[in-house]
C-alpha cells in the first residue's frame, strides 16, 4: 500500500502531513490528513478517524478545527479523509449533499454512484489497515467522531464495528437520514427506493435493531444550528438509546451554529472523550 506524501508540516512538536493512496474500496486516488504527534517518534499511540460533513475535503477540519494543539498534548494521532470518491471519471451531481463531496459514508448500490462510491468499506476496511501500516498506531486503540454527515459516518461505523473503533463521538451528526431530507436524498440515490436497506446506514435504525456499543456515546449540538431541526434531529438517536438502553451524552450548547467554529470549540473535549477510552486499550 503506497502512501504519496502532499505536504509535511512541524505542527506543535509533531507533523501534520497531508497524503493520497490509490484506494481498492473507492478506485480512486485518496486524499487523507495525518497529525502525529511528538510522541510518535518513540511509541505507538492511539489514534481518532475524523469523518468530516458535507461539501467538506480532508482540508477544512485541517485547518479549521485546532485539533493538533489538542493532540499533542493527549498524544493522539487524528486522521481525516476526504468525504468521497474524485475525479472527472466519478459520478457527480451539481447540488452540494449529492455526488462527490457527499459520500455519505455508505456502499452504494445504484448506477451511476455504485463503481467509486463505497465509503464504507473506505473508512471499515481499508484506512484502518493503511494508517496502522504507516503510522505509529497502538493496535486495538482506534476512535472515529464526525461532524455533520460525518457525525452520521461515525455512529453508524461505531455501532455496527464495537470491535474495530474503541471509541465514538458526534458533532452536529445527522443522527436519522432515513428521516431527514439530506438522508432521504441521498440515500434514494446511492442505494434505492428500499428503505430496509437503508437501516444498516441510520444510527437511530441500527439501536432500534439492536446494535449496541459497551462505551458512552458522546454528542454535542449547537442550538443556533440553522440544519438542527430539519436535518440533525439528534432527539430521535436520544430517544432509541434510551429504549435500548445505550449510553448516550447529548450536550447542547446554546448559541453555537453549525460551522467549523463550534467544531473548535468542542474539538478539545472530543479528543480527550477519546483518549480516556482508548487508554484502557
Ligand atoms: N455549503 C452548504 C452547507 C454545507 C455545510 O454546512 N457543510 C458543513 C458540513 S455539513 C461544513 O463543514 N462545511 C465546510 C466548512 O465549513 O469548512 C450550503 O450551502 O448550505
Amino acid at each position: 500500500m503506497g502512501l504519496r506524501t502532499i505536504s509535511e508540516s512541524r505542527c506543535f512538536g509533531g507533523v501534520q502531513g497531508t497524503y493520497s493512496h490509490a484506494s481498492t474500496a473507492t478506485g480512486t486516488e485518496m486524499r487523507l490528513s495525518v497529525f502525529v504527534p511528538e510522541q510518535g517518534r518513540s511509541s505507538a499511540l492511539p489514534a481518532v478517524i475524523y469523518l468530516s460533513g458535507l461539501s467538506c475535503t480532508e482540508e477544512n477540519f485541517t485547518v479549521k478545527a485546532g485539533a493538533q494543539r489538542w493532540a499533542a498534548e493527549l498524544g493522539l494521532v487524528v486522521i481525516a479523509p476526504d468525504t468521497s470518491p474524485r475525479g472527472p471519471n466519478v459520478a457527480d451531481d451539481p447540488a452540494y449533499d449529492l455526488g462527490q463531496g457527499a459520500g455519505f459514508y455508505v456502499d452504494a448500490t445504484e448506477s451511476p454512484w455504485a463503481p467509486h462510491f463505497r465509503m464504507y468499506s473506505y473508512v471499515a476496511e481499508e484506512l484502518p489497515a493503511l494508517i496502522a501500516d504507516k503510522f505509529p498506531l497502538r493496535p486495538g486503540a482506534l476512535g472515529i467522531m464526525g461532524h455533520s454527515m460525518g457525525g452520521h459516518g461515525a455512529l453508524v461505523l461505531g455501532l455496527r464495528e464495537p470491535g474495530k473503533f474503541a471509541s465514538v463521538s458526534a458533532l452536529a451528526p445527522i443522527v436519522a437520514p432515513s428521516q431527514v431530507p439530506w438522508g432521504t436524498k441521498a440515500f434514494s440515490a446511492y442505494l434505492g427506493q428500499d428503505r430496509q436497506l437503508w437501516r444498516p446506514y441510520d444510527a437511530t435504525a441500527l439501536v432500534e435493531d439492536g446494535h449496541r456499543r459497551p462505551d458512552l456515546i458522546r454528542i454535542d449540538q449547537g442550538e443556533a444550528d440553522k440544519f438542527l431541526g430539519e436535518h440533525l434531529r439528534p432527539e430521535l438517536f436520544a430517544a432509541a438509546c434510551a429504549r435500548a438502553g445505550q449510553a448516550v451524552e447529548v450536550h447542547r450548547h446554546a448559541g453555537y451554529d453549525h460551522g467549523y467554529f463550534f467544531v473548535a470549540t468542542l474539538i478539545g473535549e472530543h479528543l480527550r472523550h477519546h483518549a480516556e477510552l482508548l487508554a484502557k486499550r
